[in-house]
């Protein structure tokens, strides 16, 4: 029998073929590790022994998630992970450079058919490109960083084939958010899926990270995007799964009928349509994160925004997903429109979405937010609720003062 694209790259990271299920010892192509992970990385390496990184061209640090530092406890850990960075040769991105996730993927650290392990859970997103890339525990992060290898246990495969095409103001968020939804945030549990078929095909490669980001709000493993359509800048060989591969479950998915999607509190897997929930105020919306804060989103939200003002009642905060993101929304008026708007810029960075700081909700208020999660407390205050969507969602909510379908703010 053939072997879906894990499989394919789990044997050729090991000596021997891999089936879902099998234990395989696997040598590991890039590890990560982010400011809330690096340094709880760097103390177990130390407390393992550990002198040397097994190679320092394959790891990367990200100063991304409390940047630039918040408090005097937050900016000594920065400092170690400088200091770590600079004594072991390793590649450190420090404060305003971006996101963990679109760092690695802007700058092509991160090549279809890799194993690349990263100890933040969102570490998926990099199967937008074909690699095998996931979240792990910072000791087990550690571990790797002494031998450059780890173990796994094979996944199964999911295969889901999108056909049909998106409605005007219907994006990636909206799709992967109705997945989420109809798998609940379990519902595909150390399984691996690959995503097919005509909607991914025409997909920007921004798009197509949306999806793979979001597959471990459903608790999958990995989210493999077909790469058919996709330019990339450099030559590759992309891993293709067999015609009789197995998968544990193949769902076909029409998207031509499906509306603006809202996870609304406190779970990622708690779906609405946008016409159910329409008219809730909102005080804050947020643009950004490794999901949605990218060029292709804040253009998005210059779309409905161009030549109008928000609500006096709404503060607008957008954060880039990475210095080149904000360089080229700057170059091309994309920052300008947003700001005349009233959108106040953050550094790029993760910002507001994890609640370390910048833009803490108040209490009883009402977020809506480009991010990923939306458990309870998610944003620093378990008192306020999070409404998560597309970008266009966001801006037309900040526009209006209230949730409302972003549809009728396009003019497309
Ligand atoms: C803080 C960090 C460990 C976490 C993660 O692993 O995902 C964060 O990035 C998140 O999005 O919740
Ligand atoms: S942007 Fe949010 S989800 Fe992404 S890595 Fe940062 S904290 Fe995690």
């Amino acid at each position: 029998m053939g072997q879906t694209i894990i499989e394919k790259i789990i044997s050729n990271h090991s000596s021997k073929k891999a089936r879902a299920g099998d234990i395989a010892i696997v040598d590991v192509d890039l590890v990560m590790a982010t400011d809330t992970t690096g340094p709880l990385t760097i103390k177990a390496f130390e407390n393992m022994g550990g002198k040397k990184v097994w190679d320092s061209d394959k790891m990367i640090l990200v100063i991304d998630h409390a940047s630039p530092a918040p408090n005097e406890g937050i900016a000594v850990l920065h400092d170690l992970m400088r200091e770590f960075a600079n004594e072991q040769g390793i590649k450190l991105y420090d404060v305003g450079d971006g996101i963990c996730h679109q760092l690695i993927m802007d700058n092509h650290h991160v090549k279809p058919g890799q194993l690349v392990l990263g100890a933040d859970s969102h570490t998926c997103t990099y199967g937008a490109v074909g690699a095998f890339a996931t979240g792990v525990g910072s000791t087990d992060l550690a571990g790797v960083m002494l031998t450059g290898k780890t173990w796994i246990k094979v996944p199964e495969t999911i295969k889901i084939n999108l056909t049909g095409k998106l409605q005007k103001g219907v994006t990636a968020k909206d799709l992967i958010l109705h997945l989420v939804g109809r798998f609940g945030i379990q519902g595909a549990t150390y399984q691996a899926i690959e995503f097919t078929g005509e909607v991914i095909e025409k997909m920007s490669l921004d798009s197509r990270m949306v999806i793979a980001n979001m597959v471990i709000e459903m608790g999958a493993k990995a989210g493999l995007v077909d790469l058919k359509g996709l330019e990339l800048p450099y030559k590759y060989d992309p891993v293709k799964a067999d015609p009789d591969a197995h998968y544990v479950k193949t769902i076909e998915i029409d998207v031509s009928q499906l509306e603006t999607q809202i996870a609304v509190p406190h779970s990622p897997d708690n779906i609405k349509g946008i016409s159910e929930i329409e008219d809730i105020t909102i005080q804050q919306a947020f643009i950004g994160s490794c999901t949605n804060g990218r060029l292709e989103d804040l253009h998005a939200a210059a779309d409905i925004l161009e030549g109008k003002k928000i609500h006096p009642n709404v503060r607008l905060i957008i954060a880039p997903a990475s210095r080149k993101v904000f360089q080229d929304a700057l170059s091309d008026g994309t920052v300008e429109v947003l700001s005349a708007a009233g959108a106040t810029f953050l550094p790029a960075g993760c910002g507001p979405c994890v609640g370390t700081h910048q833009g803490i909700p108040g209490n009883n208020e009402n977020i809506a937010s480009s991010t990923n999660r939306n458990f309870q407390g998610r944003m620093g205050n378990r008192n306020s609720n999070i409404y998560l969507g597309s970008p266009a969602f966001v801006a037309s909510a900040a526009l209006k003062g209230k949730i409302t379908n972003p549809k009728r703010r396009l003019s497309i």
